[in-house]
């Protein structure tokens, strides 16, 4: 059975790092290793291999109890009939919800930026995502923000928060102190040189969770 609770890993692919065959491989290790949610993250135009491929995620997903989440791409979402996560510049939030329904995961980007928070809560996040907290590989120019902007969103939010941009099995646990329920991972999860490492990976996050 799906666990739902939104708290633990969330492994987010990079179409670079799982190229050549590594995509559903890695993806699976990072659900064995315990990641509650997956990402399916892939800018291409391919929209073919993109339902492919996410039609394989979410078998991989169903198989390990976790949630199967689309980046952007609220069709693709609502024609699997699993979640999405969407940014500042991905289209409209209620109108995702009403299209997915209301039991669906959808996440929306806030940056550092309570209001845009406030405003993702209005239309009907389930979560919201707040970075980037750390040097990035995978998006180096996204909008830094700050670990005490964590607190405060805490405190004045009560759905679940992920953390996103640069983090590492070191700096995870500072985040998870101050108020992440959700710690969004590529790098430091997926840049790996195979599944099982991958999957050791993935438990030490996961293990974070069990600690904080
Ligand atoms: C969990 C999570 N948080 C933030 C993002 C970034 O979304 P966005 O700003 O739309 O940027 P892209 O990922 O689409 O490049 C995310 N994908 N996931
Ligand atoms: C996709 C994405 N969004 C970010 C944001 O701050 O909104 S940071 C980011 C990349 C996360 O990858 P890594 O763990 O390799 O830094
Ligand atoms: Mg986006």
């Amino acid at each position: 059975m799906k666990d739902t609770k939104l708290r633990g890993l969330y492994a987010i692919t990079d179409s670079k790092l799982l190229a050549d065959g590594r995509l559903l491989p890695y993806a699976e290790a990072a659900l064995k290793g315990g990641a509650r949610l997956l990402q399916y993250r892939d800018k291409s135009e391919d929209d073919r291999r993109r339902l492919r491929e996410a039609e394989a995620l979410r078998e991989l997903c169903d198989r390990h109890g976790a949630q199967l989440i689309i980046n952007d791409d609220a069709e693709l979402a609502a024609r699997l009939g699993v979640g999405l996560h969407l940014g500042q510049e991905d289209g409209s939030l209620s109108a995702a919800r009403a299209l997915l329904g209301r039991k669906a995961i959808i996440g929306a980007t806030c940056h550092a930026r309570l209001d845009l928070a406030e405003q993702a809560i209005r239309e009907g996040a389930s979560y919201i995502a707040f970075g980037r907290f750390f040097d990035s590989n995978t998006k180096p120019g996204a909008p830094s923000a700050t670990p005490e902007l964590l607190a405060e969103a805490r405190q004045r939010f009560s759905l679940p928060i992920t953390a996103i941009g640069g983090v590492t099995l070191d700096n995870a646990p500072g985040l998870i102190a101050k108020g992440a329920s959700l710690i969004a991972v590529v790098h430091a999860l997926f840049a790996a040189e195979s599944a099982n490492e991958v999957e050791r990976r993935a438990q030490a996050f996961s293990e974070l969770f069990a600690i904080n």
